[in-house]
């Protein structure tokens, strides 16, 4: 499990991170979004153990990252500024690789090409940026790391290996148990892989969210009453928006379906329908109800 506890950091006088505080558990993958500068690259920094926080710390399996050489063994950080030896082919990469890290895993190395269909003998440097950016790929996953950081891991790289990637780390993660960090400033481009869901907005994490609890526990209720119904209809319910149309209320309501549909049959709807939400509504709905606009932070 990684824990940040109440990570701070300051760059000259601008604090870019402000008591971070997150939890990912062994075997999940957590998203943590935000728009630029934000703060996120500096997190997966400090949580890969590359950048030291002024206050705070994270623990790795209850071990501190920063000094711990065995628990950053277990560890790839894969950054958004990719780099390589200028003058080496991906076999003297992956060479280099093996000789680096413990678990390096050949027979994956080798089976990964018929995935990445890349010529292993040619410069990386000549490669285009959206494949080196899956040689990054392909050498990390070789690695068979336990925890994998991944900082705006699929800018550039087209739909198809997109999915690809995301196919093996899922697997990864499946049967394995790797862990990942993933960051990004877009919600749909990382929400089908993700367990959890962190927004880091200046520095501050705003909201942390369980993805499942999230999609069973908010609900588009579409309801409407023969008469105007009284205003008690909605007490004892979690609302955390509504609207008129027409004849029918429209609202977004945080709890269980069946506590919402029992609630309101009381009253003896003409219609009641209970509708599915998509994951960016329903952060538009938690991050309204905490106070701030999502398009001014998410995309
Ligand atoms: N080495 C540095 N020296 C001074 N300020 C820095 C340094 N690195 C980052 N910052 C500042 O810290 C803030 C957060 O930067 P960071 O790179 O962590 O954001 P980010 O969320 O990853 O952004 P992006 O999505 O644009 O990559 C920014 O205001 C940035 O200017």
């Amino acid at each position: 499990m990684i824990v940040s506890n109440s990570i701070s950091k300051k760059y000259e006088k601008s604090h870019v991170l402000q008591h971070v505080s997150l939890q990912v558990r062994k075997g999940s993958i957590y998203g943590l979004l935000g728009s630029n500068g934000a703060g996120k690259t500096t997190l997966m920094k400090i949580i890969a153990g590359i950048a030291r926080p002024e206050d705070g710390e994270i623990t790795i399996d209850g071990k501190g990252v920063f000094e711990d050489t065995e628990v950053k063994a277990k560890m790839f950080f894969l950054s958004d500024s990719l780099y390589f030896f200028s003058q080496y082919t991906i076999k003297q990469m992956a060479d280099f690789f093996r000789d680096t890290y413990p678990d390096w895993n050949q027979e994956r190395f080798l089976k990964l090409q018929h995935l990445f269909q890349l010529d292993m003998k040619k410069k990386i440097s000549q490669f285009s940026k959206g494949m080196q950016r899956q040689v990054a790929f392909w050498l990390a996953l070789s690695t068979m790391p336990e925890y994998l950081v991944l900082d705006e891991p699929f800018d550039g790289l087209d739909a198809v290996i997109r999915k690809k990637i995301k196919n093996l780390l899922v697997q990864d993660v499946a049967e394995r148990e790797m862990t990942i960090v993933i960051s990004s400033h877009n919600l749909r481009e990382i929400e089908d892989i993700c367990d959890y869901i962190g927004i880091l907005h200046q520095g501050k994490l705003l909201l942390e969210k369980d993805i499942d609890d999230l999609k069973s526990d908010i609900h588009k209720v579409q309801v409407a009453f023969r008469e105007k119904p009284d205003t008690e209809v909605w007490d004892g319910l979690d609302i955390l928006y509504k609207e008129r149309r027409g004849s029918v209320i429209l609202a977004i309501v945080r709890g269980k379906e069946e506590h919402i549909v029992s609630h309101l049959e009381q009253y003896h709807p003409v219609i009641l329908d209970l509708l599915p939400l998509t994951l960016e509504e329903i952060f538009v709905y938690e991050m309204g109800d905490a106070g701030y606009a999502i398009e001014n932070i998410l995309v």
